[in-house]
């Protein structure tokens, strides 16, 4: 049988999709004080779309990482995905030097894409849970922290998880594109990035 066909995307695309996508965050959500990249797949994106949500002569948005990994159970497909591990976390300590703690900032996470939404959700409850806790030490209200959340592409699909919109505070879910269930070929994992961008222009996703 004959392999299922890759849904290619070339770097021209991420980029326009990126462009497009914080045009539209700055009209909803207005300028992040913080772009939280899910590593790895959401580094290169955040770092695209910084680049469109800064106006000339102004600071640019600091970036953080975080990393997470699905341990995916292949022997039982009920809890496939299901198990997260953070591979990297925010430094609480570096960030209120520089950034006076989060609580109250403008949060805008960023991944390449939402496949069974798993990791959006655990990203988006952890990081309430931690921001919150460090609130109640300091005797503030975590009701002013906005977390919006950017992905490129959005599978569209039956997801594991839910994103809970009361945690987002009036932040905003926004995907560049929402696509079909496919392998998505993103091009920072091209062996031939010449031949990857011709299968992604012959797709139209260039
Ligand atoms: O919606 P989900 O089903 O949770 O899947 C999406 C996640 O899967 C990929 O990460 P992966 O762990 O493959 O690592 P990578 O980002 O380093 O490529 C991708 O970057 C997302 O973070």
């Amino acid at each position: 049988m004959p392999l299922p066909e890759k849904y290619y995307v070339s770097y021209n695309c991420v980029h326009k999709l990126c462009k497009k996508s914080a045009e539209e965050l700055l009209e909803r959500i207005g300028k992040p004080d913080l772009i939280i990249g899910i590593g790895g797949g959401g580094f290169i994106p955040a770092r695209i779309l910084r680049t469109f949500l800064k106006h000339d002569g102004e600071k640019n948005i600091p970036i953080q990482a975080i990393g997470l990994s699905l341990y995916e159970d292949m022997g039982n497909q009920d809890t496939i995905g299901t198990e997260i591990v953070r591979t990297q976390w925010l430094d609480f300590g570096a960030l209120e030097k520089n950034f006076d703690s989060l609580i109250g900032k403008n949060i805008l996470i960023v991944d390449e894409v939402d496949d069974t939404r798993t990791t959006l959700h655990y990203a988006l409850s952890e990081l309430y849970k931690d921001i919150n806790e460090k609130a109640k030490s300091l005797g503030r209200d975590i009701h002013d922290t906005k977390f919006s959340i950017f992905v490129v592409h959005n599978k569209m699909k039956a997801k594991r998880a839910d994103i809970d919109e009361s945690m987002m505070n009036g932040g905003v879910y926004l995907s560049g594109e929402d696509v079909p269930d496919k392998w998505i070929a993103y091009p920072w994992e091209a062996n031939d990035i010449d031949d990857h961008t011709r299968r992604a222009v012959e797709q139209g996703h260039d």
